[in-house]
């Protein structure tokens, strides 16, 4: 043994009990001096954790005159918040640790001591720090680090869905048949086309689908096909290389890369340019991307869904959507009812968008039945998007009431709205069928032109109808 390892060991032991040729025993005698006066104070305790060893820079902090007066004494009964006990307990180490001591906190590490037999015979324990401050850095570095990961998991939150198959609210046969067939696609990995007008709940049942299938731990991404400038779609769809362009912008992923593993959503897919269609078509067919200034293809997992509220086999026929893309995607269909063709569902609907509106921090609101039958007679252009906003509108207008009444919706609505009973037509006056078809042709047509914003073209398109036809019945009716 070497002179220096001789006097350490010579030097007076912590714990007389331990078996002196013990390993544990002999590397914790080699240590101990060295922690002892590179810390702040040292402590050490028996297998029952009372004091057998204190050093002065202990009995300093601590505010203890005479050692002798605490060996013997628990050492809970000395330093109150000492997690000693726990140590000698359980035979594990608490490397670092902030003790509360009398408005101080030190900085501990507590290692507990074992006999040849592997037994615990004690502990030992070293203030490391008599003040937090030289680990400020060190703290401030762990909280960043913690907002950065708060962070990164909210974006990833955000990735995925939001919406489960409960959350599609209806109870029509149209909304069960749509329900049917959503569970139907959360089995499958196939492309999905969701067709219905706008705010019927096409993302609402995407999110849903994605939720209940395999890749529900996977991101769900949703692209806005007609929010995003034409210019940019490519770009956006599979990403840039590094100095693309420019040569000085850096490398970005597309929304293929993002979705890599889960579901990529493409809202108002018919809103597609055709040269992005082929392109699309062969990330498709192959699964693999090529972004924008790179020749190198990455392979990709992606499952496809699609939306669009216009009419695409009949953009088909017209040439402005490809044939091949549209078999693609429309490999399981799913329509989505307009809510004037569920009016049944309005009562669960206002019941379920009423709680929501209240679990995000509004009163508790109910609705009265007349105030539905208000409802029933408007066409509801923009479907369920529509309903939540007023609803959200009348609530905000209305004052703390808990009821919300016709009279609360009235004003919200178009001033001919008029009560529909939603069972049995008894309620509604009988009047001449031709009547009442130009009644709902001049509401029909006065909807669609307010939802194209005054534009014609798009009017009929959402009508179903030629534009010539749309013409003639705007001079029949007007
Ligand atoms: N069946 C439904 N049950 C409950 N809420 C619904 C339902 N359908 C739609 N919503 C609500 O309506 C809003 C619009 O739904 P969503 O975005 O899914 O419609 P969309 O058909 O994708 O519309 P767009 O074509 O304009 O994108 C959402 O806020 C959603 O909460």
């Amino acid at each position: 043994m070497s002179e220096q390892a001789e006097r350490r060991m010579s030097i007076e032991r912590p714990f007389p009990g331990g078996d002196d040729n013990g390993l544990t025993m002999e590397v914790v005698s080699a240590l101990f001096p060295i922690f002892e006066q590179a810390s702040a104070g040292a402590i050490a305790v028996d297998d029952q954790a009372r004091i057998t060893w204190i050093n002065g820079s202990y009995c300093e902090l601590l505010g203890v005159k005479d050692p002798a007066t605490v060996i013997g004494k628990h050492v809970t009964e000395v330093i109150p918040p000492s997690r000693m006990p726990e140590v000698v307990r359980n035979g594990q180490p608490i490397l670092l640790d902030i003790m509360e001591y009398r408005n101080q906190q030190l900085v501990v590490m507590r290692l507990p001591v074992f006999d040849t037999e592997e037994r615990v015979i004690g502990a030992v324990a070293f203030v490391l720090y008599d003040d937090v401050q030289p680990l400020t850095p060190l703290v401030s570095k762990f909280r960043r680090l913690q907002q950065d990961l708060a962070a990164a998991r909210r974006a990833l939150a955000r990735r995925h869905a939001r919406y489960e198959l409960s959350d599609f609210v209806g109870a029509s046969p149209q909304a069960l048949e749509a329900k049917r067939r959503a569970r139907l696609a959360a089995a499958r990995n196939t492309p999905v086309l969701l067709l219905g007008e706008t705010g019927t709940g096409k993302e609402v049942l995407a999110q849903a689908i994605h939720a209940a299938s395999d890749r529900s731990e996977q991101p769900f991404i949703a692209v806005n096909v007609a929010a995003v400038p034409e210019s940019l779609l490519e770009a956006e769809f599979f990403g840039v290389a590094q100095g693309a362009y420019t040569g000085a912008n850096l490398a970005r992923d597309g929304k293929f890369q993002l979705a890599d593993g889960g579901t990529l959503f493409l809202d108002e897919v018919g809103d597609m340019p055709l040269p992005l269609q082929a392109k699309l078509l062969r990330v498709l067919q192959e699964g693999e991307v090529e972004p924008l200034g790179s020749n190198r293809v990455r392979q990709v997992d992606v499952r496809v869904m699609a939306a669009t509220s216009r009419d695409l086999d009949h953009m088909v026929a017209s040439g402005e959507f490809r044939s091949d893309l549209y078999y693609r995607l429309n490999v399981l269909q799913i329509r989505l009812p307009p809510l004037r063709e569920r009016l049944v569902d309005l009562g669960v609907l206002c019941e379920a968008i009423l709680e929501d509106i209240s679990r995000r921090g509004e009163r508790r609101t109910e609705i009265t039945e007349a105030a539905i039958s208000l409802l029933a007679g408007h066409h509801w252009p923009g479907n369920v998007r529509e309903l939540r906003n007023l609803l959200e509108q009348a609530l905000t207008l209305s004052e703390q009431g808990e009821l919300l009444d016709a009279d609360h919706l009235r004003a919200l609505l178009p001033s001919e709205t008029a009560p529909r009973r939603l069972l049995g037509g008894a309620t509604l006056p009988v009047r001449p069928l031709q009547d009442v078809v130009q009644d709902a042709e001049r509401e029909a047509i006065r909807a669609a032109l307010t939802h194209a914003n005054g534009n014609k073209a798009r009017a009929a398109r959402l009508l179903g109808i030629a534009r010539s036809v749309l013409y003639e019945k705007l001079e029949k009716l007007s």
